[in-house]
């Protein structure tokens, strides 16, 4: 494709330039698009992009060297030439500048992929983003169309499609290429998780977006963001600058004040067809909510007329409150409405939210979830309390490199909500676990500190007494422990069903297998 097309198609004119859009520049050809010069290669156009370690532009002389057809910075509108010498040889690209290079490169990476699915609805929130789009799909699935869901959980779909860094939102590149490989394969609904980092980052600028869900905000990441106005502006971009005006807008009525009436006044702005869900819903409003020992019973009404129960097969308000998000999201007239939310009942669990893991002989039973926020983890308790006779037990720790207020928040919600806590590690990263565990412990003093995530699964198994009910919280679907960089295995669905199960039937061998430490603990200890 000629640069003038991509750039005609992302808005910009040849009056835009400073040097007019000379026929040879305008006219070179580009075949792909990246943002790390060390894919850069013939036919690639180079978007140096500013991060938090490097600014990206700072390589474009490696990505010329490298054979890079256009290079891309950001700055004033300017098309020129830059060329580096390597030893004889002089390399040569098309240079470009531009105010905004990651939307340029979203949109550019877009239009070089190809047509992306009918419906891609895109999702966010600070909790229950991935829920919500795995419902979605699930829901696409029951009735019979190819789908896929995209966020923390990976790509999810039965078409066989390569799998996507392990980000919650891809970079650009990757989400468009994926996007397009949907499409050819027959996929055209797609849940996608919009995070906080991919929307201010323009990851998703060159996703056609077509319907849009937002579930809560409270306190997250404010280690990148900054504030937690920052991190709202971050999230509302999806209303203000992503969904088309007209599409639909589902979000949850009792999400807090400030960002609710934000959003409606973006849905007012922008003429979307804003529906509202959960208690204080207009157009799915929850009456009242039910737990079962299996799940839960809603009593729900719809625009105003009441429906009859629906069960639920999940254990917690919050999922109930995903779960219409996602129907709400799905149909496309109210007609439809009753037997979108009748199939509620074939949903199955989202892998590590509020999994219930196993139940011992004596009815004690354990539970594994990703609450890593305050407001999360106040949930997820509350969801279990009414399941418990004995007590509510929590195993959780904090991420490292990550929001450093949320810890204490944390600790006090625990503190607060469960009737043990066992305070652990979470992926320290790079950070000292000791000084993690005890910036939650300063508000959770009577907590058990047990450093070594292994052993403090297995000390809380194996006090379980009857009625109790055991959350292990924190990493949910993870299957590694991150400890300086390096990611090692650990799984605590697995090992919470290991310890579970070597209570139900004590003998030597499961005994022993219980004591075998997973590789994340061993360097810990
Ligand atoms: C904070 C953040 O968003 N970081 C992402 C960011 O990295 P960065 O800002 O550190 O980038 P950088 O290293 O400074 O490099 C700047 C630019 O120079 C380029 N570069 C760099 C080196 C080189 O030799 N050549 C080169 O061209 C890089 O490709 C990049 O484009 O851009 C990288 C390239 O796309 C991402 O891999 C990286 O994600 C890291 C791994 C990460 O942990 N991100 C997390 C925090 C994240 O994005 N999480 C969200 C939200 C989670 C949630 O709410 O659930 C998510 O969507 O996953
Ligand atoms: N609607 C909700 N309200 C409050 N808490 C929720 C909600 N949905 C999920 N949670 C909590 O958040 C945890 C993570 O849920 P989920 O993975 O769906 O959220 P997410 O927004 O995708 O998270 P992440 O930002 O890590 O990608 C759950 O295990 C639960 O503890
Ligand atoms: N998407 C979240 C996941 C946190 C999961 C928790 N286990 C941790 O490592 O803090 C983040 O990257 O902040
Ligand atoms: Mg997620």
């Amino acid at each position: 494709m000629k640069l003038s097309t991509l750039l005609q198609a992302c808005g910009y004119a040849s009056e835009d330039f400073t040097s007019a859009l000379t026929a040879d520049l305008a006219d070179t050809e580009v075949r792909a698009v990246t943002a790390d010069s060390r894919k850069a290669g013939p036919g690639t156009m180079f978007v140096g992009l500013k991060g938090l370690q490097h600014d990206g532009s700072a390589f474009i002389p490696a990505a010329v060297l490298k054979g890079a057809a256009v290079v891309v910075e950001a700055g004033a509108p300017m098309l020129g030439e830059h060329s580096e010498i390597d030893g004889q040889k002089r390399h040569c690209a098309t240079h470009l500048r531009l105010p905004e290079p990651a939307r340029f490169l979203a949109r550019a990476a877009a239009l070089l992929a190809g047509k992306q699915p009918r419906h891609v609805v895109a999702i966010t929130g600070t909790n229950g983003k991935s829920s919500t789009a795995d419902f979605l799909r699930q829901l696409w699935t029951l009735q019979g169309k190819a789908a896929a869901s995209i966020g923390t959980l990976g790509l999810v779909t039965e078409a066989d499609i390569p799998p996507l860094p392990a980000l919650t939102t891809p970079d650009a590149v990757s989400l468009a290429d994926a996007l397009a490989a949907l499409a050819r394969a027959g996929v055209q609904h797609v849940a996608l998780e919009a995070s906080s980092h991919g929307l201010v980052q323009h990851r998703l600028d060159g996703v056609q977006v077509t319907e849009g869900g937002f579930s809560n905000l409270t306190r997250d990441h404010l280690d990148y963001h900054g504030t937690l106005d920052a991190y709202r502006e971050a999230k509302l971009r999806l209303f203000e600058d992503l969904l088309p005006p007209g599409s639909r807008a589902v979000i949850n009525a009792d999400m807090d004040p400030q960002t609710l009436a934000a959003l409606r006044r973006s849905a007012k702005k922008r003429q979307l067809d804003l529906r509202e869900v959960g208690e204080n819903g207009t157009t799915v409003r929850i009456l009242s909510r039910r737990p079962l020992p299996q799940g839960q019973e809603l009593h729900l009404e719809l625009e105003g007329e009441k429906l009859p129960p629906i069960f639920l097969p999940l254990t917690g308000a919050f999922q109930a409150d995903n779960a219409l998000l996602a129907a709400a999201l799905y149909w496309d007239t109210p007609s439809q409405a009753p037997a979108v939310l009748a199939l509620l009942s074939q949903l199955v669990g989202v892998p590590g939210r509020c999994e219930r893991i196993a139940s011992l002989p004596n009815s004690a039973t354990a539970y594994v979830d990703y609450a890593h926020t305050p407001d999360a983890l106040e949930h997820v308790l509350q969801s279990l309390r009414p399941h418990v006779t004995g007590k509510l037990i929590v195993v959780f720790g904090a991420g490292g490199d990550r929001d450093r207020g949320k810890r204490p928040l944390m600790g006090q919600v625990a503190a607060h909500l469960a009737d043990v806590v066992i305070v652990t590690d979470d992926n320290p990263r790079t950070e000292d676990a000791a000084s993690i565990r005890a910036e939650i412990l300063k508000a959770c003093p009577q907590a058990l500190e047990i450093g070594n995530r292994h052993d403090a699964l297995q000390k809380a198994v194996n006090d379980l007494q009857a009625g109790d009910v055991l959350l292990v919280a924190g990493k949910g679907h993870e299957k590694g422990q991150i400890i300086g960089t390096t990611i090692h295995p650990f799984d605590d669905r697995a090992l919470v069903r290991q310890f579970m199960q070597a209570r139900s039937t004590p003998g030597p061998d499961t005994q022993q297998q219980a004591q075998t430490k997973q590789d994340g603990n061993e360097v810990r200890s």
